[in-house]
């Protein structure tokens, strides 16, 4: 498919990848589409079907992963994650930089795709840091704080393997990380927004 090229966030959970994603969907309305993704985790509080994820069951989930309605999918703290063939054409289709925040295995699973995106790490300053913000962000168990801490370990480790990402940005300051990622993204929204000028 034509058009800009789609854009992975990835990174270990709570180093503010949705917090990045939803400032660029904010500012840059009609440049940014979300690609929408299935899970079977229990929606959090403000969390709303079909806008944050498509909140499924295992048991439906795992029919259409087995009719192929899946890019990739992947098992994360004890749930079930995936990218649809449609989450992501819905946004392609109008032309939209689609938007996929998907965990390391998800990165690897995509690399075996055709789709090309941009791949960038959102990283924590360290795991002392992400700790504190999963705490503060107050969404989790101690059991699941623990296992997306074991996770982000590896993440943390493998973000650095050559060529795995085009982009690693340490999330520390809030603004700095942003303007980063502005500036990594600069090509395809130019594109976008010359597109809709004409
Ligand atoms: N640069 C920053 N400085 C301080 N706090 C931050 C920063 N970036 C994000 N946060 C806070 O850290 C918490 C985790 O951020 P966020 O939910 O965006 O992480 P995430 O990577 O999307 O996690 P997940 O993968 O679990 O969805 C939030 O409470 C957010 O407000
Ligand atoms: N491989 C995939 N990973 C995904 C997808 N959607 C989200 N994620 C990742 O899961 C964890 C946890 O997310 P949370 O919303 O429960 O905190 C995080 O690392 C996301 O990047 C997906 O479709 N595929």
């Amino acid at each position: 498919m034509s058009g800009p090229r789609p854009v992975v966030l990835s990174g270990p959970s709570g180093a503010g990848k949705s917090t990045l994603l939803k400032k660029l969907l904010k500012d840059y309305k009609g440049v940014f589409g979300f690609s929408v993704s299935h899970t079977t985790r229990d929606p959090r509080p403000g969390e709303v079907d079909g806008k944050d994820y498509h909140f499924t069951n295992r048991e439906a989930m795992q029919e259409d992963i087995d009719t192929g309605e899946f890019i990739e999918t992947d098992e994360f703290s004890g749930n079930l994650y995936g990218t649809s063939k449609c989450a992501v054409q819905d946004v392609r289709a109008k032309g939209l930089i689609c938007i996929l925040d998907v965990d390391i295995a998800g990165v690897r699973h995509i690399k075996e795709t055709d789709l090309d995106p941009i791949y960038i790490s959102i990283q924590p300053p360290s795991i002392e840091v992400l700790e504190e913000r999963l705490r503060d962000r107050a969404t989790e168990t101690e059991e699941k704080i623990q296992s997306r801490l074991e996770a982000a370990r590896i993440d943390m480790e493998e973000c650095n393997e050559p060529g795995l990402f085009d982009i690693v940005i340490v999330n520390d300051d809030l603004d700095e990380s942003y303007e980063k990622l502005q500036s990594v993204l600069k090509e395809e929204i130019l594109k976008v927004q010359e597109g809709i000028k004409s």
